[in-house]
């Protein structure tokens, strides 16, 4: 369903769809993805979203005052297309913490989305939950003192969620992930199990019993809004949105999973339903967001600022071609295929209205590259190559964290700098990636190959 404002005013023409979906990290690429399919399902009318931000208020506030509408500007190669989007019924700080408890006691609430980034899943050194983080701490304190106490960390947020489901009676519900994790969806039900048992053990036991933890694929190049974003749009509709948000025209989103309180039509506006999410997975995160990480950290070294500039330069180009050519030597999908999608890739990345910062992708490098560049990597190791393309991002990150390129912006900051500047940098941050990979010698030696090529002078 789309809804247009009348000019200068964002009041609906028509009342906001009932909410019967609840999201959590009330980002751009929430309202550029799964609220743009959940405006587009055939049954639209009857899905609305209640969003709530993940820290900080202001997304929220922009938002209210819009009715709950903004503008995505689609910036394609033919021009620049923008379209309000009026599936987001509600929008919420993330402290309206009685609002979530409210929702999810409602049985028409079948559907709990996350877009939290990669961070907000808290995990271990051991993948899962780590329960030793003070905030982990603090909130299971708050909720055992009382489960509708106020509490900050996603996982403690949605056992708080469901504990007020499951003591409300209203049945069962779907948590989907569209966080670019692998298996995303047994991530997200190992963290909230985990949490819950913490609690209480019947919580745990209810919620591995009534709750679906689905898992899905996401795609669609989203970059943060900025004043020319806000502008453009303004020149387009005559409207001021303080809240819209570009992104490229493609879009994806493969799911598996059960959703037995509902669901929209998804399907109706292009999402595709699997068994098993794996192969899109690996592909889309081993290719897409392992050459993203790549330019993020080699880019900057040659003076880029955007995936668009980098991937221009015949050097990032060609970095990048090897990666991939490792990469695609261990996914289980037709080469045909894969030459297809490397060949899109690339056009998506050419795109020039996407103006996707380096900046924005180099950050979490630490959570990141384990997912991203390190299965290839050890894939090519285990076949007994030496793969040159993951080594160049694994040395691009490591000239990052010493401070070249974009700023350091990383949960793991401390650990990731410490390692990188140590007297035996390449095996520490190896280490820091992955238990034993800084024992491998001749991974050792290649990297530090690539560090001293992409050195001072030319790479
Ligand atoms: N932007 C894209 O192109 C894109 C594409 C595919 C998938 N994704 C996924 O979506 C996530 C969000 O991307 P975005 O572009 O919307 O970013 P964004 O910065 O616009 O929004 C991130 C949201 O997550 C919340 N958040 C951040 N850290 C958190 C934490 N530690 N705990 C709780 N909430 C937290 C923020 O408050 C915000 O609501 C990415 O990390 C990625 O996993 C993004
Ligand atoms: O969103 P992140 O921070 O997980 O990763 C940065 C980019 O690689 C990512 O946003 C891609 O643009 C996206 O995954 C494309 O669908």
């Amino acid at each position: 369903m789309t809804g247009t404002p009348r000019t200068g005013s964002w009041h609906r023409d028509r009342p906001a769809p009932p909410v019967r979906i609840v999201h959590l990290g009330l980002g751009n690429f929430h309202r550029a993805h799964q609220a743009w399919y959940t405006a587009h399902a055939s049954d639209a009318d009857g899905w609305g979203i209640a969003a709530f931000t993940g820290r900080r208020p202001e997304a929220a506030e922009k938002l209210q005052r819009q009715d709950g509408l903004y503008t995505l500007l689609v910036r394609g190669p033919d021009g620049d297309h923008p379209e309000v989007v009026a599936s987001l019924s509600r929008a919420y700080a993330a402290t309206d913490h009685d609002e979530f408890l409210d929702l999810l006691r409602r049985s028409e609430v079948a559907v709990v989305t996350l877009t939290v980034t990669e961070a907000a899943y808290l995990l271990g050194a051991d993948g899962g939950l780590d329960v030793d983080r003070p905030e982990v701490r603090a909130d299971a304190a708050a909720l055992r003192a009382d489960p509708t106490a106020p509490v900050t960390t996603v996982p403690g947020r949605l056992v708080a969620g469901l504990a007020a489901r499951r003591a409300a009676g209203t049945g069962p519900v779907t948590v989907l992930s569209c966080d670019n994790l692998a298996h995303n969806g047994a991530v997200t039900a190992a963290v909230v199990t985990r949490f819950a048992g913490l609690l209480d053990p019947d919580l745990a036991g209810w919620i591995g019993a009534e709750v679906e933890f689905a898992s899905s694929v996401v795609d669609r190049i989203t970059p943060a809004t900025t004043d020319e974003v806000v502008t453009r749009v303004a020149e387009l509709t005559g409207r001021h949105d303080e809240s819209p948000v570009p992104a490229e025209p493609f879009s994806e989103w493969i799911v598996a999973g059960r959703f037995p309180a509902g669901r929209p039509d998804w399907e109706s506006a292009g999402a595709v339903f699997v068994e098993d999410v794996t192969p899109h997975e690996q592909r889309k995160l081993w290719l897409l967001n392992g050459s993203h990480s790549l330019l993020a950290y080699a880019g900057p070294l040659l003076g880029h600022r955007t995936i668009a500039d980098a991937v221009a330069d015949p050097r990032c180009r060609a970095w990048v071609e090897t990666f991939w050519d490792e990469a695609c030597r261990h996914l289980p999908i037709p080469a045909a295929d894969l030459a297809r999608y490397r060949e899109a890739l690339l056009d998506r990345y050419a795109n020039p209205g996407v103006r996707h910062l380096l900046a924005q992708i180099a950050a979490g490098g630490s959570l990141k590259l384990p997912l991203r560049t390190v299965p290839a990597l050890r894939a090519e190791r285990a076949a007994g190559r030496l793969p040159g393309g993951c080594a160049t991002a694994v040395a691009a990150w490591v000239r990052h964290l010493r401070g070249e390129g974009t700023p350091v912006d990383d949960p793991a900051a401390d650990r990731a700098v410490a390692a990188a500047t140590s007297p035996d940098p390449v095996r520490d941050v190896l280490s820091l990636l992955h238990p034993g990979l800084g024992e491998d010698g001749g991974l050792v030696d290649l990297v530090s190959s690539r560090l001293e090529a992409l050195g001072p002078g030319p790479v």
